[in-house]
């Protein structure tokens, strides 16, 4: 269903992706959010809710919204962190990557504002040789402490100096025929090192959520969501679905494959820099709870998300990070459910 921008939307809000043998995207300044991804038969790759509107600043439910400087409630912002309910401008200096192709490229940045400080505010150790960074935003009281062993040295928190936690956030998205890829950065353009989560929640569109499975997190370890962020390790073989699902998969590998049977297609995952995935369905009894989720949409989405959210990323002044997502549709003889998990671990093809 096409998601209705109203009459505020002017033209260039949007960005329309295109490769030569036709498949696109669609992308939007607010939130630097991807919104749809068709293949060159023009059917839609990505989920977006049937009840999804254009409404800056509520979050867009669908396509590809990025999760900045939080990942869901890691922390003590608001779920999912800022990034995606904010406009985001065209970057002009994307290097050091090379010059992007304009038709099917295009790179976004966000840069922080005042506003940042007041919403995320930046607690710095000021003895230079700690090297410390702690945030505010976690749950944990009074700072999350990323370095727990660290934190006997300290004895008090007189050496504290709040600083506004500078960065510009990028990311280019491009096209091309079966693959679209995501290239995040971070760069903290302070003076004081900060921590930050990131992740990029893919809506994925299956045709029946029953039918589909998961593979390459078997046997991994992950936090379930749904039992206050406990550990657990995966006993499947492959992750199918019959309710609920809401898991951080931890130090997953840079492969993973959602094999949708009925539609005979199977998209994979490949990620760099990310080293955490989540499976994310609402499921029917949650979906009637989130306002802009149609009852039945939970049985054609799947989020399968790449993320930096455990452990959460430290970057130095100066410093920058570089993620990279690309998902791509793959042949038929893939969709067989026949897949080899170790291919998905460690193979090429
Ligand atoms: O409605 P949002 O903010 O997009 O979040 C959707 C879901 O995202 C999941 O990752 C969270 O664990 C859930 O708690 C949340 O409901």
């Amino acid at each position: 269903m096409p998601l209705n921008f109203g009459n505020d939307v002017d033209g260039s809000s949007r960005i329309l992706l295109n490769e030569p043998r036709g498949s696109t995207a669609l992308v939007l300044l607010f939130g630097g959010q991807v919104i749809s991804w068709k293949n060159e038969r023009r059917e839609e790759l990505l989920f977006m809710s049937t009840k999804a509107q254009y409404m800056p600043p509520k979050i867009i439910r669908g396509g590809i919204p990025v999760c900045f400087p939080q990942f869901g409630n890691f922390g003590g912002l608001e779920r999912h962190g800022f990034a995606r309910n904010r406009f985001w401008s065209l970057d002009d200096d994307p290097s050091p990557l090379p010059p992007a192709n304009k038709q099917s490229s295009v790179d976004l940045i966000l840069k922080s504002t005042e506003d940042d400080l007041k919403i995320w505010p930046h607690r710095y150790v000021a003895d230079p040789h700690l090297f410390l960074c702690f945030s505010s935003s976690s749950s944990s009281m009074p700072f999350d402490i990323l370095n727990s062993s660290a934190s006997s040295l300290l004895g008090s928190y007189a050496n504290f100096i709040i600083s506004r936690r500078s960065f510009e956030l990028r990311v280019r998205i491009s096209i091309s025929f079966g693959k679209l890829t995501l290239i995040p950065r971070v760069r903290n353009i302070d003076s004081k090192p900060f921590s930050f989560m990131f992740a990029l929640r893919n809506y994925l569109h299956v045709s029946d959520i029953s039918e589909v499975r998961v593979e390459g997190l078997e046997t991994l370890d992950y936090l379930d969501n749904l039992k206050g962020k406990e550990r657990f390790t995966e006993q499947a073989d492959a992750i199918t679905f019959d309710g609920e699902i809401d898991r951080v998969y931890l130090n997953t590998p840079t492969k993973i494959a959602v094999i949708d049977h009925e539609r005979k297609r199977t998209i994979e995952l490949r990620k760099e820099g990310m080293p955490n995935a989540v499976v994310w369905n609402p499921w029917d009894k949650k979906a009637k709870s989130i306002a802009d989720m149609g009852d039945e949409d939970y049985m054609t989405m799947l989020c399968v998300d790449s993320g930096a959210i455990e452990p959460q990323v430290l970057l130095k002044p100066g410093e920058e990070w570089k993620g990279r997502q690309e998902l791509s549709i793959v042949s038929s003889s893939y969709c067989s459910g026949q897949l080899d998990p170790r291919k998905v671990l460690y193979g090429d093809s």
